[in-house]
């Protein structure tokens, strides 16, 4: 199998999330991704996600922001199945569309935080994405992974984990692989409590994206999230 990612057969990584804004921990993460296992990084904003109140930024600027902050990178790429969808964006969903698309055998993997990881038996038909996916789960701080994880998602993960990349370029889904990356102690929440006190938060974002955020005036006010793009 070429693991180099180039041939539509090989695995394909997504990295779902809200992106409300996306910062330089979301992009560190997905270049550690990328370096890990060698394949482009398709980051998928979610329409509608679950989970969650409604997002500071509607859709559309969410995923500008975060083509923006990709443009020019050829490790990450803008993924917008999710966009294209009705409805709250539930990940089961979306596999299932993209498995009736692509087929049981390609490798596919979602790329997750350890935070949303140890949240994972409440999302929509959890034991099930096992069957679609790999997890790539990303440490991240205050979310020690060990401590965090419920009894019923240990003893997944147990049979499951991993430590050698080429196992999820060898089989479609199933197995877990912790990317132990250097933490990049960031946040959306507070980017945008930073934004709506008054205070810059330009060092945690890419440059372009600090600065459409300022131009459209984005989670300075309540009305920004749905203000044409
Ligand atoms: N600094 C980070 N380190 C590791 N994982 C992260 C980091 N920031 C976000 N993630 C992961 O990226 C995915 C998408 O995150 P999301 O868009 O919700 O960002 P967030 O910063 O967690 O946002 P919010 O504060 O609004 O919840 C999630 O799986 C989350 O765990
Ligand atoms: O399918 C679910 O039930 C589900 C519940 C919570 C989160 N998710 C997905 O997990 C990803 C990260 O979510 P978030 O809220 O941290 O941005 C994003 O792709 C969400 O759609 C999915």
């Amino acid at each position: 199998m070429n693991a180099g990612g180039s041939s539509t057969q090989g695995l394909l990584l997504l990295y779902g999330g809200t992106f409300d804004p996306v910062h330089l921990g979301h992009l560190a993460i997905a270049h550690a991704a990328h370096a890990a296992l060698g394949v482009s990084v398709h980051l998928m904003p979610a329409a509608d996600p679950p989970h969650r109140s409604p997002p500071g930024a509607g859709a559309a600027h969410r995923a500008r922001m975060l083509e923006m902050a990709v443009a020019g990178d050829r490790a990450l790429v803008v993924d917008r199945r999710e966009l294209e969808r009705e409805g709250r964006s539930y990940t089961v969903d979306t596999l299932h569309a993209l498995r009736e698309s692509i087929g049981p055998l390609r490798p596919v993997a979602l790329l997750v935080g350890a935070d949303s990881f140890v949240a994972l038996p409440e999302w929509k038909h959890w034991q099930a994405l096992f069957d679609l996916a790999h997890f790539v789960v990303a440490e991240r701080e205050g979310y020690p992974l060990d401590e965090r994880q419920p009894a019923e998602l240990a003893a997944e993960v147990a049979t499951r984990i991993t430590a050698e990349a080429a196992d999820l370029h060898a089989s479609p889904a199933g197995r877990v692989l912790r990317l132990r990356q250097p933490l990049a102690d960031v946040s959306a929440t507070r980017v945008r409590e930073a934004i709506r006190s008054g205070n810059a938060s330009h060092a945690r974002l890419p440059p372009e994206v600090a600065a459409y955020i300022d131009r459209h005036r984005l989670y300075a006010n309540p009305g920004a999230a749905s203000a044409p793009v």
